[in-house]
């Protein structure tokens, strides 16, 4: 086959799986990422008895950025070297943003960000809508439209919410757009959170990282506060 018909079919097939998703690229009517996640496992979709999130009254205030929970964190943590070092703000209700910005060691294809990576960003932003829950959850099931590709230097602008909670399952959504928070969409996420305990991570985590976590009365602290949920 001409190699130039070959490239123009691979465009317009690229053209043709974008479609249906750019058509939802609109905000929610509360500014954050709700109209139009993507839809899909029904795992995702929260139950006739779901209700409405609900911010905790000592939740961080509208504004505040909320730090990293763990400094060894690959998506927020100051002290991995190659790490995304997202930087997530609290919002109005049980919403969040955050920035990511895209660097040579986030790459794929030459100059593009790997789409694990910005997954991991989509990830990190949806897990720390917990400080507004104040609750400790991690990820059951997370799921990923790839929509633009992110060049490398991009700023990722992330939105995410809550959308619903039923018992432990914490339901939400979030969005990422290109070099500006009304930037054209690139990344879109749907997903299940399940509220934990501490011990998840005390019975589970390899034992020289829990200790070192252990003995910092500050992750202790901030960790059992989180467990106590009135
Ligand atoms: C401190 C925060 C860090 C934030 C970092 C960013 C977020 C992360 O990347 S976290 C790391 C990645 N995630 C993980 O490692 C989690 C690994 N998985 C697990 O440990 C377990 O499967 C866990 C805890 C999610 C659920 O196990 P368990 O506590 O036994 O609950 P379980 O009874 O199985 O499930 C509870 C409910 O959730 C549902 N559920 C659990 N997992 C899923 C799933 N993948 N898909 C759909 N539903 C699920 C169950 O069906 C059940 O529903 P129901 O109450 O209606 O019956």
């Amino acid at each position: 086959m001409d190699p130039s018909l070959a490239r123009r079919d691979r465009r317009t097939a690229a053209r043709v799986r974008s479609a249906p998703v750019t058509n939802e690229n609109t905000r929610g009517a509360s500014g954050g990422p709700s109209s139009g996640p993507p839809t899909g496992s029904p795992a995702l979709t929260p139950p006739a008895d779901a209700t409405a999130p609900v911010r905790h009254p000592e939740a961080p205030a509208p504004g505040e950025l909320l730090g990293a929970h763990y400094g060894q964190c690959f998506g927020c943590g100051g002290e991995q070297q190659h790490g995304l070092h997202l930087e997530a703000r609290a919002q109005d209700g049980v919403r969040v943003t955050a920035e990511f910005t895209v660097k040579a060691a986030h790459q794929g294809a030459p100059g593009l960000a790997h789409g694990g990576v910005l997954a991991t960003a989509l990830d990190e932003t949806l897990g720390s809508l917990s400080w507004l829950l104040r609750v400790i959850a991690v990820t059951g099931k997370l799921e990923t439209d790839f929509v633009r590709p992110v060049p490398v230097g991009t700023v990722l602008h992330l939105d995410a919410e809550v959308t619903a909670v039923a018992g432990r399952k914490i339901y939400s959504s979030a969005v990422g757009r290109i070099g500006s928070p009304e930037g054209p969409v690139a990344v879109r996420a749907s997903a299940l959170f399940i509220e934990v305990k501490v011990d998840h991570f005390i019975d589970n985590g390899r034992p020289e990282e829990i200790r070192a976590a252990m003995a910092d009365p500050d992750q202790v602290r901030r960790a059992r506060a989180f467990e106590v949920n009135p």
